[in-house]
């Protein structure tokens, strides 16, 4: 017998379009939601057109092959690549995986050392983590207080033993936008493999990865308004960058990555990427418009930090920090925004975010971050909801904060020597 519902959650279906709808979502770069359209393409493809690609003596398995193939083509179109250099993968976790330790295990006779960034996404660093223990070894560059890296200190770190680097494009807390372009020169220059997790760029800006010269790159659908669990690498074939595979099996994408591959996802995230290239230039504009009708309103309030460089920047993200708000009151305060803080009791671990402290921000002010991330569905109404929520619960937490009294008193609250505790 099936297990009684009574104790699922009933969740009503969103409307983003046209419901006026609490929390509002500005929580973008978690994850999108599907854009209908895409919806509508995946349906066949999860009832009658269920065919087996890999199927080669029946109508199924053709209708479902030339699907992923369009699919294939609508993603390699959007960043200037050759369908053929396109991987599908399960979404840019796996992508990551993939390529950082498909390369290193692949170039590991002509040395161990690889080069990454603190502020990359725990699939990147982690993943590097796992190469450390089976012997590579590693560098994690500092960003600038802007997140930033230069290709000076990517320079520096360089040894003769320097086999792969791996640089995000955009980065999914503050939004900065790495430049990609100077370092995958810089690598290609030195015979070094680039890799470059771009699953938060797509849409945002525009992906050219052959003028960009980069080796190897991630992407996810879920980002960009296709379905979660599915995504690609980018692998170049001129120069050719060999990989080793990380799950072995039937021999699907050309022996890099076994496994049936998932119709109905990939047919979704190749209608999301084509959707992505036709509406990029307007969306980009409309989007930006909207968060800094934000970014003004916010700067109304006293004491608010920007993180991140505000010029290299996709122009959906809005990371402030709020001083002398205590964090986690700070989140309960804004439960009627679908938001992602900064501070650790938003998160598994016990931190605040890894990236603002690697900016160099204070534990306070990373505590009491918010990131705001609009979207296609996002409105101009939602937008000064969100100011004037922020405006009036920072106000009303200040008026119960003692710091905040002090401050405005003028002392100097660095120069307390507070009692141990
Ligand atoms: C920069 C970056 N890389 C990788 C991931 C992981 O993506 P996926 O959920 O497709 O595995 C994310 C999503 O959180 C991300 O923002
Ligand atoms: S604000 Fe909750 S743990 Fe820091």
């Amino acid at each position: 017998m099936n297990a009684p519902e009574k104790n699922v959650p009933k969740v009503a279906p969103v409307d983003f379009k046209t419901a006026p709808h609490f929390p509002i979502y500005m929580d973008y770069s978690a994850t999108t939601p599907i854009d209908p359209r895409v919806a509508d393409k995946m349906i066949p493809f999860l009832r009658e057109q269920f065919g087996n690609p890999a199927s080669r003596s029946h109508m199924y398995g053709w209708t479902a092959e030339a699907a992923v193939e369009e699919a294939r083509g609508h993603v390699a179109a959007l960043i200037n690549a050759d369908p053929r250099e396109i991987i599908w993968t399960s979404g840019a976790t796996e992508s990551n995986n993939l390529a950082i330790k498909g390369a290193a295990q692949f170039y590991k006779t002509k040395g161990k050392h690889i080069i990454t960034v603190k502020t990359e996404h725990k699939a990147v660093l982690d993943t590097v983590r796992e190469l450390e223990r089976q012997g590579f070894e590693a560098t994690y560059l500092d960003p600038q207080d802007n997140g930033l890296i230069t290709v000076e200190q990517l320079a520096a770190a360089v040894r003769p033993d320097t086999i792969l680097v791996s640089v995000m494009l955009v980065n999914n807390e503050i939004g900065v936008i790495q430049p990609i372009g100077e370092i995958a020169a810089f690598c290609r220059g030195k015979g070094i493999i680039f890799h470059c997790d771009a699953a938060q760029a797509t849409g945002k800006l525009a992906i050219d990865v052959q003028a960009l010269k980069v080796d190897l790159m991630t992407f996810t659908a879920h980002k960009t308004y296709g379905p979660k669990g599915i995504g690609a690498l980018y692998v170049c074939r001129k120069p050719r960058v060999r990989l080793e595979a990380q799950m072995h099996g039937g021999g699907h994408e050309r022996g890099l990555r076994s496994g049936t591959l998932p119709v109905h996802q990939i047919v979704g995230m190749g209608e999301a990427f084509r959707l992505a290239k036709v509406e990029m230039d307007d969306e980009i504009a409309r989007i930006k418009a909207l968060r800094d009708r934000l970014a003004n309103g916010l700067q109304d309030i006293e004491e608010v930090y920007i993180n991140g460089d505000m010029d290299h920047r996709v122009p959906h993200n809005l990371n402030v920090s709020f001083n002398y708000v205590e964090g986690e009151s700070l989140i309960m305060a804004v439960k009627d925004l679908a938001v992602s803080s900064g501070s650790a009791c938003t998160s598994a671990s016990l931190e605040p975010s890894y990236v603002l402290r690697a900016l160099g921000r204070s534990d306070e002010l990373a505590h009491s971050s918010i990131r705001f991330t609009i979207g296609r569905f996002t409105t101009e109404q939602d937008i000064d909801f969100a100011i004037e929520l922020m405006k009036s619960k920072v106000g009303k937490l200040r008026e119960l904060s003692p710091l905040w009294d002090m401050f405005k008193e003028g002392i100097d609250i660095n120069s307390i020597q507070w009692a141990a505790h």
